[in-house]
């Protein structure tokens, strides 16, 4: 007789069964679901793990905390996490490094290893077509154009130019003097130090030149530059509300587009933007190089320049136009905002340090004396405009997270497990912030580079990593190949500003030093100063 306990037990047996099906089919959910959104640590086969960092959310992972000023929160980890730790930006994983034996470590004694770059989708893969020298990963592709850029970069072909950096750094007092009217109008020296680094870079890269900031090119090249490495594009409503702020697309933790990939399938904004500048790139430079090549073929003799070798020697290296339109692009982009924007700083520095000023003409007085401009063989004889040169530099590096290297390999670094691709941030703003290496860090004191008499090329040698002056221009074997001819274009122009002027706040215009323009390369919001001249010789030595 099936009895009312037997079928009681039956149906509490299935009971119990569907309930355990159901609590595992839950607990698997739940479990699959705290995965996706908390993964595991990765840790390599000795059970090292990652670096510990700040728990970001899920998907977007830490993007929403670095959208603003990103310097100052990575600033803030580095405090609470150490000197090396994780996070991460949508699926990929981020370690960010804040002291220079670190640095030295991972991206020098292993340079083997960390000299690569992640293919960014915006960046590299579409704004410059696989063949940007600053976004290729470690590669033929990459050593043949760094190859070719070092043809024009090295410190003895630089010496070779060396009169066209003089001649510019001229122009541009020269024309801030007019546009000053003597000291008697103000002027903003943001569009003047722009044209002095853009001449610079179209001499050596095309060999022409802009004669005013007017000049159609002037505008064009500029603009170019600022939307690849500055401009974030700000919707309002009405003239002072903010709708949103699509992200600049180059920044290394500046949009979601290349860590989100969903994001790149989706019509988006950001992709387009890199889409027209990429051709916007290929049509203003590629268009530039087809008419030397057209002048070339007709027989004219046209001046030395990057563009004239790669044309002479296009089958040899296999390079075809796109490849040379893009590498114009890379020095076009790398060599004009860059140098500028530490003119800029310097410009917008200058003014509130009256004392400074001062001591700095005073040295000028004894050393150079007031009938000539200080040219390059001055330098070594001038520690104090050395030291302040290398004070805004540290104060005001345009790009505070550098540009992110990665690795190629899984590593282990004392313990810490950096698993293959991880992309590797220089935190240089914590790094040029360090009490224990400048004192009240914060202030702007050139005498804390006063006996640095290093060229910041020859610093970045240094055996020891923590005596290096700044980490400005990056590090190892992607480090800044431009930082020669920078070097000597910024010191032409800036000690010849202070050869010239007095530097001046004008009254009720305060100038703003926290602000600045854009999230991967950083310049000063526009301002305006009084340049006066320093004496009746100025009008003399500058031929007016
Ligand atoms: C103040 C001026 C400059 C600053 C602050 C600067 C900064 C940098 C930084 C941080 C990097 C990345 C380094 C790394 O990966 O560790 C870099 C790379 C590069 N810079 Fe500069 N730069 C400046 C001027 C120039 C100039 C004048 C040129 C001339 C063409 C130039 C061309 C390049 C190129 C081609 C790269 C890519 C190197 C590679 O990936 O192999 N830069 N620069």
């Amino acid at each position: 007789m099936s009895t009312f306990s037997q079928f009681a037990g039956s149906h509490v047996g299935s009971l119990t069964q569907a309930i355990v099906l159901l609590a595992s089919i839950v607990s698997a959910t739940v479990w699959v679901l705290l995965r996706a959104v908390f993964p595991s640590k990765p840790r390599d086969k000795h059970g090292n793990s990652i670096p510990a960092g700040p728990v970001g959310l899920p998907i977007v992972g830490s993007f929403p905390f670095l959208t603003d000023y990103p310097e100052l929160t990575l600033d803030y980890w580095a405090k609470k996490f150490g000197p090396l730790y994780s996070l991460k930006l949508g699926n990929q994983l981020f370690m960010i490094i804040s002291d220079p034996q670190i640095v030295k470590d991972l991206m020098v004694t292993n340079g083997a290893v960390f000299s690569s770059r992640k293919e960014m989708f915006l960046k590299s893969k579409t704004i410059f077509a696989g063949r940007g020298i600053t976004a290729t990963p470690y590669n033929d592709t990459w050593r043949k154009h760094r190859r070719i850029a070092a043809g024009w970069l090295v410190n003895k072909a630089v010496e070779g130019y060396t009169h066209v950096l003089d001649y510019e750094a001229t122009v541009l007092v020269h024309d801030l003097y007019n546009h000053g009217q003597a000291g008697n109008v103000p002027v903003n020296p943001q569009p003047h130090a722009g044209r002095c680094s853009l001449n610079n870079m179209l001499t050596i890269v095309f060999g022409i030149r802009t004669d005013t900031i007017d000049h159609p090119l002037v505008g064009k090249a500029l603009r170019l530059s600022r939307e690849f490495m500055f401009v974030n594009v700000v919707f309002m409503l009405a003239h002072s509300v903010n709708l949103f702020v699509l992200r600049n697309c180059t920044g290394p933790v500046s949009n979601l587009t290349d860590f989100v990939p969903i994001l790149q399938k989706l019509p988006n904004y950001m992709v387009t933007r890199s889409q027209k500048l990429h051709e916007d790139l290929v049509e203003t430079y590629g268009g530039m190089i087809l008419e030397i090549e057209a002048r070339m073929k007709a027989g004219e003799k046209v001046p030395e320049s990057l563009v004239k070798t790669m044309i002479e020697n296009k089958e040899e290296e296999q390079l075809d136009h796109k490849d040379m339109a893009i590498l114009c692009s890379a020095f076009m982009i790398g060599g004009v905002e860059t140098t500028a924007s530490i003119m800029q700083w310097f410009s917008a520095l200058i003014p509130a340090y009256p004392e400074i000023q001062a001591k700095a003409h005073a040295e000028l007085d004894r050393v150079v004396g007031r009938g000539r401009l200080p040219t390059v063989e001055d330098e070594k004889n001038l520690p104090y405009i050395h030291a302040i040169i290398k004070e805004v530099e540290r104060c005001h590096n345009p790009f505070w997270l550098g540009t992110p290297h990665t690795n190629t390999q899984d590593f282990t670094y004392r313990g810490q497990f950096i698993p293959k691709d991880t992309v590797m941030v220089l935190n240089t703003y914590t790094m040029h912030h360090d009490p224990a290496r400048h004192a009240d860090p914060h202030k702007f004191n050139p005498d804390r580079y006063i006996n640095d008499g290093t060229l910041s090329s020859e610093s970045a040698n240094l055996a020891n990593a923590y005596e290096r002056d700044h980490w400005m221009f990056g590090v190892g074997r992607r480090i800044c190949p431009g930082m020669w001819v920078a070097e000597r274009e910024v010191w032409l122009a800036i000690s010849r500003m202070l050869w010239a002027f007095k530097m001046e706040e004008i009254p009720g215009e305060p100038i703003d030093l926290k602000e600045y323009d854009g999230l991967s390369g950083r310049s000063p919001v526009p301002f305006r100063i009084r340049m006066t001249p320093r004496d009746e010789k100025v009008k003399e030595v500058l031929g007016l």
